[in-house]
């Protein structure tokens, strides 16, 4: 079971237009960030205190100046976990992933439209707000899936946003969804109850380390919005132990399309439909026959 504690982490306060906000984000996940949130001219990320060493913040830098030419200003500070859910929430608001599916945080009120799917994710510091664009293409890619009898593995879930949309979007069947982050499951669970998405074992599990055991349980759908590192580990794993089933990728760079059609290829995946948002693209990919 995940470990319900406290969580501190660092906050990098980055000046930077705003128009290069995505670019931004887009290079800092390859640093392994997955948690921002956006200000007037001020792009906030957050990663975990544990995570934070000298290294880490030359690594950063170099890639700030990489993408830039320069280094943008720059701060660091410690951030307490009870300073964060407050003036987290304070700065969300709904977003429409599309006419099919919303996504609304704790006491904000909407009228959906007719048929529309109203997924409640309150965050803390997990990553699947739907404001990145990775969140919203899996969720786009999911609403025109047929879920019905499909025993969906959800890998890297965050929030738990798309096992709880695979649920309200008529998934029928027990759903694993997992994260390697402690803070990622403690709050994946209180999504999956806030929103009754019964029949959701949330997990704190590694990809990389517990993904055979799982696979042996027989999986038709495997979601996977991770990065490119992480899936250029673990896309061979799943191909080997779950040979039949499609796979939905996304944390995907655009720049990154040669490198995933390759690795497609070397695996004998065909890819179905690719979309894209910003910098960002989502694949389905299914085993070739
Ligand atoms: C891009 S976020 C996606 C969150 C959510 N599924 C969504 O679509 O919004 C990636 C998630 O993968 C998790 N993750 C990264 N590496 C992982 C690994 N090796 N095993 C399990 N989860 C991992 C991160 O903690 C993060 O919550």
């Amino acid at each position: 079971m995940p470990t319900t504690g406290t969580h501190h982490y660092i906050e990098l306060a980055i000046e930077l237009n705003p128009s290069l906000f995505e670019l931004a984000i887009a290079m800092l996940s390859r640093e392994g960030i997955d948690s921002f949130m956006e200000e007037e001219t001020r792009l906030l990320a957050y990663l975990p205190e544990s995570e934070w060493n000298e290294k880490k913040e030359l690594s950063i830098r170099q890639t700030l100046e990489q993408t830039f030419g320069t280094i943008p200003p720059c701060t660091a500070s410690f951030m307490a976990d009870r300073n964060w859910n407050a003036e987290w929430e304070a700065h969300l608001q709904p977003i429409e992933i599309s006419d099919r599916i919303i996504i609304i945080q704790k006491n904000k009120e909407i009228t959906p439209k007719p048929g529309q799917i109203v997924i409640e994710i309150n965050p803390k510091m997990s990553f699947g707000t739907g404001y990145h664009a990775t969140t919203r293409l899996m969720l786009r890619q999911m609403e025109t899936l047929d879920l019905v009898n499909k025993k969906i593995m959800d890998i890297g879930t965050g929030t738990g946003v798309l096992a709880i949309a695979a649920r309200k979007l008529g998934n029928n069947l027990p759903i694993l969804a997992f994260d390697n982050n402690a803070w990622a499951t403690d709050n994946a669970i209180e999504n999956v109850e806030e929103n009754h998405a019964d029949n959701i074992a949330v997990e704190l599990l590694d990809a990389e380390e517990d993904l055979v055991i799982h696979l042996g349980e027989g999986y038709d759908l495997i979601l996977a919005n991770i990065n490119k590192n992480v899936i250029d580990r673990i896309l061979p794993i799943i191909r080997k132990h779950a040979p039949q089933a499609p796979v939905l990728l996304s944390g995907i760079l655009i720049y990154d399309e040669p490198w995933l059609k390759k690795l497609l290829k070397k695996l004998n995946y065909q890819i179905e439909k690719t979309i894209y948002e910003d910098e960002w693209l989502s694949s389905l990919v299914r085993p070739t026959p």
